[in-house]
């Protein structure tokens, strides 16, 4: 069956139908990893967008369950260029098709990725819709388009009660702002006890189990959108408990502490973004999922200073708080999919919470 890709700018890519047959629309953003299909699929932060993968093949070792990043697909739509009809590997469980369908999700296969990406490259990320319509009229379509706003996501992908990791070495509090299953995990191997906590909980109650450090994850959607959750995690600054943030979770501290936030043309979406530690000079091929980055122009350094930066483009990927245990990172070092250059993160966080590296 027939699908279109239409384009908020008027552009219509034609293809074939993939996973659910029913409408959306959605921000269309691209990422350009050449492996780990899986993860992203099931990366929660990709809440809210229909996700076109540049790597030409998809889905040619299909769906293997142990390498999710969470229970199930997240964006709203799914763009390929070729998706592989015979999935071969001795781990695969499933089909990316049958993956999409059955969350309802749906998809296009076979247009040209390449072109899609540099429209949103040179045009900047834009809405769009994957329809089944042979019959859409462009003059309805376009104006619904411009008008569409993602809104709230993080409250659809956040877990809805308390979970616990046991662990016999430092206890982290995990607030899950749709948090990749690796972040917990990496915590866990390295010994500590994590608690994982919904979106909604306050400050109080993380500050009342004690920990001996507190994560903020990754998640979806625009930072300025999560309004409780930044008051929430203005107290958990003014703590003075450890702290060490992930992308949405590194955003949310900015704004929580004063500085701003911006969506950038089209984001970082990737498994090869470098980054530079200006302590030490050093560069980390960095696995990336971001729209938006914290404005450093007008950063007080009494709260925070810059400790990473884009290599590509200059702009911020972390921020090192003064005179408090806290450091944030816009990239991801919980990997999944891409490089674990960054991994030895988790253990600064451990160190930083009295412990061993
Ligand atoms: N991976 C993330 O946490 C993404 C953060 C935020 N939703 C952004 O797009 O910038």
């Amino acid at each position: 069956m027939k699908a279109f890709l239409i384009l908020e700018d008027g552009h219509v890519f034609t293809g074939t139908s993939i996973g659910a047959k029913k409408e959306v629309i959605s921000e269309i953003v691209f990422n350009t990893s050449m492996t780990g299909y899986l993860e992203v699929l099931t990366d929660p932060s990709y809440a809210g967008q229909a996700v076109c993968m540049t790597y030409p093949l998809i889905g040619n070792y299909g769906i293997c369950y142990e390498d999710t990043e969470s229970l199930r697909p997240w964006p709203d739509g799914y763009i390929v260029r070729e998706l592989s009809r015979t999935p071969s590997n001795f781990r695969c469980e499933d089909t990316i098709q049958n993956f999409l369908k059955r969350f309802d999700i749906p998809g296009i296969a076979g247009i040209d990725t390449r072109a899609l990406t540099r429209i949103l490259r040179e045009k900047g990320t834009m809405n769009g819709m994957i329809t089944t319509d042979e019959n859409y009229d462009l003059d309805t379509i376009i104006p619904r388009l411009k008008a569409y706003t993602t809104g709230k996501v993080v409250e659809k992908v956040t877990c809805s009660e308390k979970k616990v990791l046991k662990g016999s070495g430092k206890k982290v509090a995990l607030l899950d702002l749709g948090a990749k299953n690796n972040i917990a995990k990496s915590l866990n191997k390295r010994g500590c006890e994590v608690t994982i906590y919904p979106a909604s909980t306050t400050a109080e109650e993380i500050l009342a189990s004690n920990p001996d450090g507190i994560m903020l994850s990754n998640g979806p959607g625009d930072p300025k959108e999560c309004t409780e959750v930044i008051k929430e995690i203005r107290k958990l600054y003014e703590s003075d408990t450890p702290i060490f943030a992930i992308c949405l979770g590194h955003q949310l501290m900015a704004l929580a502490t004063g500085a701003d936030t911006h969506k950038m043309k089209y984001g970082h979406r990737g498994g090869n973004h470098p980054v530079k530690d200006l302590e030490t000079g050093r560069v980390y091929i960095s696995s990336q999922n971001h729209g938006y980055v914290v404005d450093t122009d007008n950063l007080d350094p009494k709260v925070a200073v810059p400790a990473f930066i884009n290599v590509n483009d200059g702009t911020n990927e972390g921020l090192k708080y003064t005179g408090k245990n806290i450091f944030t990172v816009q990239f991801h070092p919980e990997a999944c999919p891409g490089p674990q250059d960054s991994g030895y993160l988790f253990d600064r966080f451990i160190k930083m919470m009295g412990g061993e590296e």
